[in-house]
């Protein structure tokens, strides 16, 4: 079984309620909502004043991919949203303050996590493996409009798989970023366990038939 989160990016922000109520419908139980500070990545995410009107009418499980140059004190916000996960990138920072964020994350009893970029390789993950609960593999080049989806993911996926389970750990291995029925099929069967997917779903006119395809994968 697979799970599968909803990319909050690809709404249509002019009916934002009816495409949620759509996830709704559909079965998808969880919301992946992206944090992009205009600096790590071109593109501005939503903020925690907006995630908590979001929040209040639609309270479904929340995790938050900061595509975003961190600060702790940027998190605290954040942290009152209660989300399930929060995810990091390991570009965007050293590995010390890195690994302090995913402390300060675990700490307050949210999964922490480490996002990884198409451009790093796969073994750049190595130094987080006994702090990070989630690794979030970037499928397409993170923080743009319209991005495409890298074939070499698979590779990625899989090493990184072989990795965890060499190590007996339990790691959720995520993935991200221009997904359809068919790559999200191949990623799961490369050793993805969490699929966020976007544009396809919004873009299908089978949306339950969609997730029951994924999650029972
Ligand atoms: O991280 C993201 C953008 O940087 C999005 O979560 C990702 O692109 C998923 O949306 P889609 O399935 O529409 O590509």
């Amino acid at each position: 079984m697979a799970k599968l989160s909803l990319s909050l990016f690809a709404a249509d922000i002019l009916q934002m309620n009816e495409d949620l109520q759509q996830t709704r419908r559909s079965g998808i139980t969880s919301l992946h909502v992206d944090i992009m500070d205009g600096h790590f990545v071109p593109l501005f995410g939503l903020n925690p004043v907006w995630l908590k009107q979001i929040k209040k009418v639609y309270s479904i499980d929340q995790d938050f991919h900061f595509m975003a140059y961190m600060t702790k004190e940027m998190l605290e916000p954040y942290f009152s949203l209660e989300p399930v996960g929060i995810t990091i990138h390991l570009e965007a920072g050293k590995k010390k303050e890195n690994l302090e964020i995913l402390q300060q994350i675990k700490g307050k009893g949210i999964r922490a996590g480490i996002a990884i970029s198409p451009e790093s390789e796969w073994e750049e993950i190595k130094p987080y493996l006994d702090e990070a609960e989630e690794i979030l593999v970037m499928s397409t080049v993170p923080g743009r409009e319209g991005s495409v989806f890298i074939e070499s993911t698979y590779e990625k996926i899989r090493c990184i798989k072989h990795l965890i389970t060499e190590q007996k750990r339990n790691t959720m291995l995520s993935v991200d970023g221009g997904l359809n029925l068919e790559r999200a099929l191949d990623c799961i069967r490369n050793g993805a366990d969490r699929i966020i997917m976007g544009r396809a779903f919004f873009g299908s006119s089978q949306k339950k038939e969609l997730v029951k395809e994924i999650v029972e994968a």
